[in-house]
């Protein structure tokens, strides 16, 4: 069973996808707030009915109900306001995530959890210290998605399929975001190839502000998020060991310890297989240690 605590705008799409996908023949979505992961279950199911899909959402306030499951998804809390930053949610989405991960302990303790309520990256540390579960089963999704708006702006700049398009973005999932033109390609080929550095520079400070601009456009980011968690649930439950870049607590890699953040893992059924570490360049390497350097900030001013 996939579990997703959390059954607003982000969980609810999770589902959508994770269902359409077939990932599991159970989707239990939670929330604290009556009603809504109830009805959220049945508008999902109504759609999978026209589908032909015998995939089986259920909504429940009772935590209890997630016992069996192999995957959960923590996307419970509050989202920013346009002219927030993530980080600003840090306080009011701390208290929250550590009650439901202390639940996921009580009731789920040898599931994957997989956090993505923000800033992810000190979420995905309270996670990992509140679960006590092994490095391995705690991964955040962050990179993910920032990923896929990485490729779509190198698509708008190319012209070409987004399927030949190959982007990597690693860091903090907020304002130390570090999108990797080097390790990005079209087919393999280096985009400096067809774009000029001014406009890959353009790229990376557009990947960096765009959720920003959606916020702003319709209040929330739903469907890019929603995909992206189906994405690495689906390389978890069919051990796809893709390599995806998430919000995963570092022991010596990189240089660093007792954090969390962004790096490039090869995700299977055994969750983070393994850490990627890259051949960072000077330039690269400073802003992956500034944004080190905030997620520790955030994480020391917050009790766990
Ligand atoms: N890591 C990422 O890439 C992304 C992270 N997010 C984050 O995900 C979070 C959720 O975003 P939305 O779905 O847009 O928000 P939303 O407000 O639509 O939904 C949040 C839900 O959490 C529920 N909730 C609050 N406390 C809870 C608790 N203790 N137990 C269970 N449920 C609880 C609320 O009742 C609400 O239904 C936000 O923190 C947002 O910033 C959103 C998009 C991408
Ligand atoms: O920007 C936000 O607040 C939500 C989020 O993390 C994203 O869509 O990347």
């Amino acid at each position: 069973m996939i579990t997703i605590i959390g059954s607003g705008k982000v969980g609810g799409d999770a589902a959508l996808f994770s269902a359409l996908k077939r990932l599991d023949d159970q989707i239990l979505l939670l929330d604290v707030a009556e009603g809504l992961p109830q009805g959220e279950a049945m508008d999902i199911n109504h759609m999978l009915s026209e589908q032909g899909i015998d995939v089986e959402v259920k909504g429940s306030n009772d935590f209890a109900d997630m016992k069996g499951s192999n995957v959960v998804v923590v996307v419970a809390g509050s989202g920013r306001k346009p002219g927030m930053t993530r980080m600003d949610l840090l306080k009011i989405n701390a208290s929250i995530v550590k009650s439901v991960v202390e639940n996921v302990k009580k009731y789920a303790d040898d599931s994957m959890i997989i956090p993505v309520t923000n800033p992810l990256d000190p979420m995905a540390y309270i996670t990992y210290k509140v679960s006590g579960f092994d490095r391995s089963r705690v991964f955040g999704m962050g990179g993910m998605l920032d990923l896929s708006r990485f490729r779509q702006f190198i698509h708008e700049a190319t012209g070409h399929s987004r399927d030949s398009i190959r982007a990597l973005v690693i860091g903090e999932h907020g304002e130390n975001m570090l999108p990797l033109p080097r390790f990005s390609s079209v087919s393999g080929i280096p985009l400096s190839t067809f774009l000029p550095k001014e406009k890959l520079d353009e790229l990376v400070t557009n990947t960096k502000q765009v959720a920003a601009k959606v916020i702003e456009l319709k209040g929330a980011t739903v469907h890019a998020p929603g995909n992206a968690i189906s994405a690495i649930v689906e390389s978890v439950v069919r051990d796809r060991k893709q390599v995806i870049p998430v919000a995963t607590y570092l022991d010596g890699e990189y240089g660093h310890s007792d954090v969390t953040i962004g790096v490039p893992a090869i995700i299977g059924k055994k969750g983070v297989e393994k850490i990627i570490e890259l051949d960072l360049n000077d330039e690269e390497r400073q802003v992956f240690d500034k944004a080190v350097a905030s997620v520790k900030s955030a994480i020391s001013g917050i009790e766990i």
